[in-house]
């Protein structure tokens, strides 16, 4: 069996080509970084590390690489032929790749119109469904109907912390022990892939939220205000009070918005949290504020991870979410060079000021409550430097 995964970096290497190779795939990658993709053609294989005390291994065999950028058309060739295609790029590459997907769908439905599932795993929310509308601007109206029914976008949330690596082996991945991938059945077309570790669900919707809302709106604490405090690495922040204490708040609010959107039981809700934070105060995972932190443009918009369960907790208690604003707040003032977002983000907020520039990249209302709250808050954070 063939997959083809587009990202040959940290989720793609650590988690999703891990999973593909113990259900029997080969797996090619497609990555634009040529010295991995020369090496994963060179070895065929790589390590994956448990980063936990007995530091498990598993050699990932029958991997390859195509780099898009050199031979586009060995990708089409690998679409046309492939089993499944998954991506791990990140939310902002899905429109970039879409065009060689199309390419690659189109030749597919001319040499071999069979079904295939192509399913993208980034951090948000309808990630395959956006997938999709991009891929169908590159491909012409009247194949679009027999598109739409050869070929499926299911939605999907993943679940695994990879930090940055930084072992002498290029392709090693060091990874923590826990994972969930879960899939939208009802979008698969053809047969349901036997791939262990997916759990296949009807609806998708309360899975990714709860994910995103919590483990993605948890890890920004002590990213964001971590960050803000002077904290490199995730862990040095899980050992300040403060950051846990804002932890705790904020996945409280976070929480909250959900289970009165879902239902979700309280304590099963309280015990999912715990294990969040446990995940994050693991000892043997090196995480840099910096990864965690990354695309705060991104990380701020409407639907992610921060604005939108500040704006449900609000919508459904009528209460202030402080915490989730104080953590929006440490976002707005994130400061690092080499993240093009975050320079980006602090260029409007010198030009146009913190209010002007939150509603710009959160899609707020002028004088709307949370940015009154986070307002609040930017003054209230200055504390946590005293
Ligand atoms: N690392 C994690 O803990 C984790 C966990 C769950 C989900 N995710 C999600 O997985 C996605 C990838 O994250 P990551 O941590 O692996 O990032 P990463 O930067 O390690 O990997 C992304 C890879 O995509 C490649 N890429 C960039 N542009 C490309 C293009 N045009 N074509 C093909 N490949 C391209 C990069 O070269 C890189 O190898 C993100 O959406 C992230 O939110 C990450
Ligand atoms: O990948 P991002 O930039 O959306 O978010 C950064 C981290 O929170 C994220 O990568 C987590 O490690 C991961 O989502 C855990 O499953």
């Amino acid at each position: 069996m063939q997959a083809v995964h587009f990202g040959a970096g940290n989720i793609g290497r650590g988690f999703i080509g891990a999973l593909l190779y113990q259900a029997g795939y080969h797996t090619t990658f497609v990555d634009v970084n040529d010295k991995v993709i020369e090496e994963l053609n060179n070895k065929q294989q790589y390590n994956v590390i448990l980063a936990a005390e007995n530091k498990e291994q598993l050699t990932v065999k029958n991997v390859s690489g195509i780099n898009s950028m050199q031979n586009p058309d060995s990708v089409v060739a690998a679409i046309e032929k492939a089993d499944i295609v998954t991506t791990a790029v990140g939310p902002n590459i899905l429109p970039i790749i879409a065009e060689l997907i199309a390419k690659g769908l189109r030749a597919r439905l001319a040499s071999n119109p069979t079904e295939l599932n192509i399913i993208a795993c980034e951090n948000m929310v309808g990630g395959s469904t956006l997938l999709k509308e991009k891929v169908m601007d590159h491909v012409p109206a009247e194949e679009q109907e027999k598109m739409a029914t050869l070929f499926g976008f299911p939605d999907a949330a993943v679940d695994r912390i990879v930090p940055n690596q930084v072992n002498e082996d290029l392709l090693e991945v060091s990874v923590e022990p826990y994972y969930e991938w879960v899939v939208d059945r009802s979008a698969i077309k053809g047969e349901v892939p036997n791939i262990d570790g997916i759990t296949f669900v009807e609806d998708l919707t309360p899975y990714i939220e709860r994910k995103l809302f919590t483990v993605n709106t948890g890890h920004t604490v002590p990213a964001y205000i971590g960050h803000y405090m002077g904290y490199k690495t995730i862990n040095e922040a899980m050992h300040d009070e403060k950051v846990l204490e804002i932890l705790s708040g904020t996945l409280n609010e976070s929480g909250e918005a959900l289970i009165q959107t879902y239902g979700f039981d309280r304590d099963e809700h309280q015990t999912y949290i715990k294990k969040i934070i446990g995940r994050f105060q693991n000892p043997y995972i090196s995480d840099e504020v910096t990864r965690v932190g990354r695309g705060p443009i991104r990380k701020l918009g409407a639907k992610d991870r921060l604005i939108r369960p500040a704006s449900v907790y609000l919508e459904t208690t009528g209460k202030e979410p402080v915490f989730l604003a104080k953590t929006i707040a440490a976002a707005l003032s994130y400061q690092f060079d080499e993240d093009a977002e975050a320079v980006e983000l602090q260029e409007k907020v010198a030009q146009q000021g913190y209010e002007q520039a939150l509603q710009s990249v959160a899609g707020l209302e002028a004088g709307s409550p949370l940015v009154e709250s986070v307002m609040k808050q930017l003054e209230e954070i200055k504390q946590l430097k005293a």
